[in-house]
């Protein structure tokens, strides 16, 4: 449906994306996952039409966006990272104004308007103006307009920075509901990586401007396959246990966290018997022996040597 062919884009003697190969098909809901200054939203205006690559070129169902982007855009609806909603008109009269930009009037708007709210959540205050909203509020309505002329596909920057974890719900739901009812497909971005590893099918993982990896979930995660991580929790620790751990070839790390021990073995060693036997020899009462399945933030870490969230 929609391809990123080779795209950077240079400010000046400065990358903020390098090379991106990214495709989208129809139906799906693409994550494209980073910590801030990565270039997602970069990627996406280039993605959108809104700025030029400095080289590559993004197509659209075989044509390239970048010589006639008219097609794309009929088809797109975009939820900007900043929200764009006039703050003395109510909900209704936002979407009324949108609408009619969208060429939407009499009845057809006015179902369409009816059909959006109950999306969002905001049936309730469609007669309240956009400035008494919450955080979250103002989102789901900006997510309202976005959806008013029934895109194809949608495009979300970041949609749930800042709001309360209710709306943050509501958003990640309502975008369940738009591709399992809609068939919309979606491109969703964030440096949340709960967010995505809940919603999408297949992700993209940029960091300064490079995609440093992509894949299904399960494509990602085995990127940490070689190892895994046995979580280790006791009334109290002491340090004949835990230099005994460190001092088990099999056990390549140890990490120590007040009532917690973090282990890391190679997968296909069996660290189990090993553990609950130097927790007797050192008299440590254990509370649990926990293995743990990798998470899309220990890809990040494990390719980046820094966590998500620095
Ligand atoms: N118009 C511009 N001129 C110069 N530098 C820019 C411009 N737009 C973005 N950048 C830089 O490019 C890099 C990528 O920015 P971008 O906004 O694409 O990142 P992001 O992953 O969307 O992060 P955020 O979550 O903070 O929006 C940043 O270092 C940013 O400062």
């Amino acid at each position: 449906m929609l391809e990123l062919v080779d795209i950077s884009k240079k400010f000046k003697q400065f990358y903020a994306v390098k090379n991106l190969n990214m495709f989208i098909e129809k139906g799906e809901i693409i994550g494209l996952l980073g910590p801030n200054g990565a270039g997602k939203s970069t990627a996406i205006s280039m993605l959108t039409s809104l700025i030029e690559p400095t080289t590559g070129d993004v197509r659209f169902n075989n044509s390239s966006v970048i010589k006639s982007p008219g097609p794309l855009r009929k088809v797109i609806g975009m939820v900007p990272q900043e929200i764009a909603i006039y703050p003395d008109l109510t909900a209704k009269e936002n979407l009324q104004f949108f609408g009619r930009i969208y060429r939407l009037s009499g009845s057809d708007l006015k179902r369409k308007i009816d059909e959006v709210l109950d999306l969002v959540g905001l049936t309730d205050r469609r007669n309240d103006v956009a400035k008494k909203f919450s955080g979250g509020m103002k989102r789901r309505l900006n997510i309202g307009v976005a959806l008013l002329h029934n895109p194809e596909l949608l495009i979300m920057d970041e949609p749930t920075v800042g709001i309360d974890p209710q709306s943050r719900n509501y958003i990640l739901e309502t975008v369940k509901r738009l591709n399992a009812e809609k068939q919309m497909t979606i491109l969703y971005t964030s440096h949340y990586m709960e967010e995505v590893e809940f919603l999408c099918d297949r992700i993209y993982i940029m960091d300064k401007g490079n995609l440093i990896a992509s894949g299904t979930k399960e494509e990602i995660k085995r990127i940490l396959s070689a190892e895994k991580t046995i979580v280790v929790k006791a009334d109290r620790l002491n340090e004949m246990f835990i230099e005994a751990l460190h001092d088990e070839p099999m056990i390549n790390r140890v990490t120590t966290k007040e009532k917690e021990v973090t282990v890391i073995v190679p997968t296909e060693v069996n660290i189990f018997s090993k553990i609950l036997k130097l927790a007797e020899e050192a008299e440590v009462k254990l509370q649990s022996v926990d293995i743990q399945t990798a998470t899309l933030e220990d890809v990040f870490l494990h390719l980046t040597g820094r966590a998500l969230r620095d």
